[in-house]
């Protein structure tokens, strides 16, 4: 008799070494939770991390804890901690604001270190919406004007204009990752920047922003990087490009003095000058305890686990979801794919209520978008094959509003 899904998932489990980092988190039995695109789950010993933070290192140190608790320092010593999951050297990342926040340091920064004969920006014409707007503003702002260009069209469409692309490593919605190094060398042959943003791809699978000579990257830290609600994003820049980086919100914070309190600016060298204001200390170090969970593990592993992941579900998916129920949107190449499965499906926001009601949850992108994001780090075959049967089940049995 051959093996069952639940027999080869049980079988693929039992020789995950990644499983043992499952109970590092903060997971309920009775559900598979396959959101971590959207929030990570929580770290379990952030909660005592943070008790003390907030009654020692606030409560009792006080003004003392900016300097004896590393508080001024946070951004970027946790930068140093999220560079080799992205494949940065050391000094380049700093933590801090929102991903919105730094993707108009990042855009304009790019556009003012581009040749002024260069006038237009290549935005992502899929983006996640933020970056689009965000860079619209920016080109009013620069003097330059957005060609929005497909990701698999940016090589071609750049030339002696471009003076810089904005893209997404992974695509929300479809999970389709796109060539990094490829669109990087493109346009660079273009003489052109390329700017990245990472939130769908840091923490889930290798990036290598060094090793393929990204310019400029940010990226969140609330997926894949299980920072929590609203944890502060990060900005990369180049070491190449620091001195030159211009940021548009030259707070104190980076000051190469800031407690000078000098009325001319004067920028501080390396990471640092991508700071703002205050940091929001209570997530960033919410964020840095999360970040060990990845002690000792190896991106590529999670990306291999990831892949498993992903193909299991859809084998699963194949196997118990009538023909013709849901179409996968996401790549079944390997090299096109990034950490989620979207599948799209009449009815999908009742879906995935019912989903979530029988405790599977994933989310949806309307109108007709299911996604299911696998994190490796907590996230096994058994889960992978338990939400395929269950939508499985939701789609031929109900509920009644489905029927309609
Ligand atoms: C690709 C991408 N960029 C940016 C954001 C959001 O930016 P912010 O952190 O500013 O809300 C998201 C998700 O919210 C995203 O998926
Ligand atoms: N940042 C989010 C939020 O504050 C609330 C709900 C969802 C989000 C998200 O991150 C959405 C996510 N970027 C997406 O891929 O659609």
């Amino acid at each position: 008799m051959s093996e069952t899904y639940g027999e080869k998932a049980a079988r693929l489990d039992a020789i995950d070494e990644l499983g043992k980092h499952r109970e590092k988190f903060a997971l309920d039995a009775g559900t598979v939770y396959l959101d971590g695109n959207s929030l990570g789950a929580l770290p379990a010993h952030v909660p005592a991390r943070m008790a003390d933070v907030i009654t020692r290192e606030w409560g009792e140190l006080r003004i003392r804890s900016w300097g004896e608790s590393g508080w001024w320092t946070a951004p970027e010593r946790i930068g140093d901690r999220i560079a080799p999951i992205v494949g940065a050297a050391p000094g380049q990342i700093v933590v801090g604001d929102s991903t919105s926040v730094n993707v108009f340091k990042a855009v304009v920064a790019a556009a003012r270190l581009s040749g002024e004969d260069r006038d237009e920006i290549l935005v992502d014409a899929t983006t996640f919406p933020t970056d689009g707007y965000i860079a619209e503003s920016a080109a009013r702002m620069t003097g330059h004007r957005i060609v929005p260009v497909e990701p698999a069209g940016m090589a071609d469409a750049a030339g002696p204009r471009t003076a810089a692309a904005l893209v997404n490593h992974v695509d929300y919605r479809s999970g389709r990752l796109h060539d990094l190094p490829g669109i990087t060398a493109a346009l660079h042959a273009a003489g052109a920047l390329a700017v990245w943003d990472l939130c769908h791809s840091a923490g889930a699978l290798p990036v290598g922003l060094d090793a393929h000579g990204v310019d400029l990257a940010v990226g969140c830290t609330y997926k894949y990087l299980n920072g929590g609600p609203g944890s502060p994003a990060y900005l990369y820049v180049a070491e190449r490009h620091q001195n030159a980086f211009d940021s548009p919100l030259p707070g104190w914070n980076s000051h190469t003095d800031p407690f000078a309190m000098t009325p001319g600016y004067e920028a501080a060298a390396g990471a640092v000058r991508g700071r703002v204001g205050t940091p929001d200390i209570l997530s960033m170090l919410a964020l840095e305890a999360a970040l060990d969970v990845w002690d000792g593990v190896a991106i590529e592993d999670v990306r291999a686990k990831s892949l498993a992941l992903t193909d299991f579900f859809l084998e699963c998916v194949r196997a118990y979801v009538p023909e013709g129920r849901v179409r996968s949107v996401t790549p079944d190449t390997h090299a096109e794919r990034g950490s989620q499965v979207a599948l799209s499906c009449e009815n999908a926001p009742a879906v995935m209520a019912e989903l979530i009601r029988r405790g599977v949850v994933g989310d949806l992108r309307r109108p007709d978008v299911l996604r299911f994001g696998f994190t490796p780090l907590y996230v096994g075959f058994a889960d992978a094959e338990r939400a395929a049967r269950v939508l499985s089940e939701v789609l031929t049995e109900g509920p009644a509003d489905l029927a309609s």
